[in-house]
């Protein structure tokens, strides 16, 4: 079948074995642009920062801090969230911080508790510990040492810092207990670093002192979340090869473990000056993996592991409920409608069992989470599946159906 039915609500992916070389070019990360969008606001001069994401999250930061109307309405995007919410405070701004309903339901006290502790007067416009907030500034640093608890969200800890340079005695950061997605704060950091900001880590303890950002050219990588679909789409297929333009093997996103991971499950990387070559190889098999620290590749690897038939343990999945939707339930749903399971060990510890049967059509519902829609659709290399609201992608991937098409030009 080589068509494509569209309504408003669903993609039909035609069901597609295997497929000839194909060049995706992946889009930019939304991580390192938010980043760089929130160091360049807080930079006194000019930096030059290019190849920013196209994704909504980035789109809707460029269009509030240019706009800056009294509500930053974030929508659905929780770096943005976090990370204008700590800018408010410290550039000593009025705002109204909201979002979707979602947003709403996700936690931001801890974040809220560090910056009433440094100095920042909150307050909040709803349900304790959620968002909506009124952000009414900072007048004074009352205080130059936190603790935060690390196993919630990393990007509490990144909002945090990113803003210590410019807080008049700086920023002393106790991490408390486990720390999750860490790979995202050595990103921030990193970041931080290229902006001409140092820093110690020492044990649990960051120390940043005050400091201005230097004026700096920064590009941004692709993103290797989104290059994560692609991966699965080849270990899922009978045959096929793909080039990822834009990829570099040392990246500041974590995400990049999705080299590790897809190598035992059959594809193999080749990078060279302008991408990587992906190309099958046999199964060396993934029967655990921790995902703590990239839990975005963690739908990603679970729909792979239910297609190819590959049973794995899960751990570090805890922050899958407070995402764009409560992940592991949304899995649990669609994994079993093609007879596949996530079966709960312990807290955030689960058994992929991989499908026993396939049906001969599936529809994938996404839940308002961009990663259930692109996740699911590798789907289409063993029947036909319809993904519901496809534009759900826009979060991060707007081109993510257009590349798609692309592959042996399905649609
Ligand atoms: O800092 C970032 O850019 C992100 C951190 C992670 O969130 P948590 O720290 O909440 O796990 C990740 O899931 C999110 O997509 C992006
Ligand atoms: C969790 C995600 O994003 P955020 O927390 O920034 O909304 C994501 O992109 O998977």
């Amino acid at each position: 079948m080589n068509s494509k039915q569209s309504t408003h609500s669903s993609v039909l992916l035609p069901q597609l074995e295997e497929f000839a070389y194909t060049e995706i070019p992946l889009p930019s990360s939304k991580s390192e642009s938010n980043r760089a969008l929130i160091i360049d606001a807080l930079t006194e001069g000019d930096n030059q920062l290019s190849n920013l994401a196209e994704a909504r999250d980035t789109q809707t930061m460029i269009r509030l801090l240019k706009e800056n109307p009294p509500v930053w309405d974030v929508l659905d995007a929780g770096t943005t969230m976090r990370f204008l919410t700590a800018y408010a405070a410290a550039t000593n701004q009025y705002k109204v911080m909201t979002g979707t309903a979602r947003m709403c339901q996700r936690p931001i006290g801890i974040l809220v508790d560090a910056l009433r502790t440094i100095g920042a007067e909150i307050h909040y416009m709803n349900e304790e510990g959620f968002p909506p907030l009124a952000v009414h500034g900072m007048q004074t640093q009352v205080s130059r040492k936190v603790s935060i608890r690390g196993d919630v969200s990393s990007q509490y800890i990144s909002a945090l810092l990113m803003i210590a340079p410019t807080l008049p005695q700086g920023l002393e950061l106790t991490l408390e207990g486990k720390v999750g997605s860490r790979t995202y704060i050595e990103m921030t950091l990193q970041l931080m670093e290229q902006f001409g900001i140092t820093y110690t880590w020492v044990d649990n303890v960051i120390k940043v002192t005050p400091q201005t950002y230097s004026p700096t050219t920064f590009a941004v990588e692709s993103d290797w979340s989104g290059a994560s679909y692609w991966f699965s789409l080849l270990a899922c297929a009978d045959k096929g090869e793909l080039f990822l333009k834009g990829l570099k093997e040392k990246s500041l996103q974590g995400d990049a473990a999705i080299v590790g991971i897809m190598d035992a499950l059959g594809v193999k990387s080749e990078f060279v000056a302008d991408g990587v070559k992906l190309t099958k190889q046999a199964v060396k098999g993934l029967p655990a993996f921790d995902f703590t620290h990239c839990p975005d590749l963690a739908q990603t690897v679970a729909v792979t592991c239910a297609i190819i038939g590959q049973k794995s343990v899960f751990t570090g999945l805890e922050s899958l409920r407070i995402k764009e939707t409560d992940r592991i339930f949304a899995l649990q749903q669609e994994l079993a409608k093609f007879n596949a399971s996530l079966v709960e060990e312990f807290e955030g510890a689960f058994t992929v069992i991989p499908s026993v049967e396939m049906p001969i059509e599936v529809s994938i519902a996404t839940y308002d989470d961009h990663r259930m829609a692109m996740a699911f659709m590798p789907l289409m290399t063993k029947t036909r599946v319809s993904i519901e609201d496809p534009e759900v992608v826009n979060k991060s991937y707007p081109s993510f159906w257009k590349h798609v098409s692309l592959i042996n030009s399905i649609f």
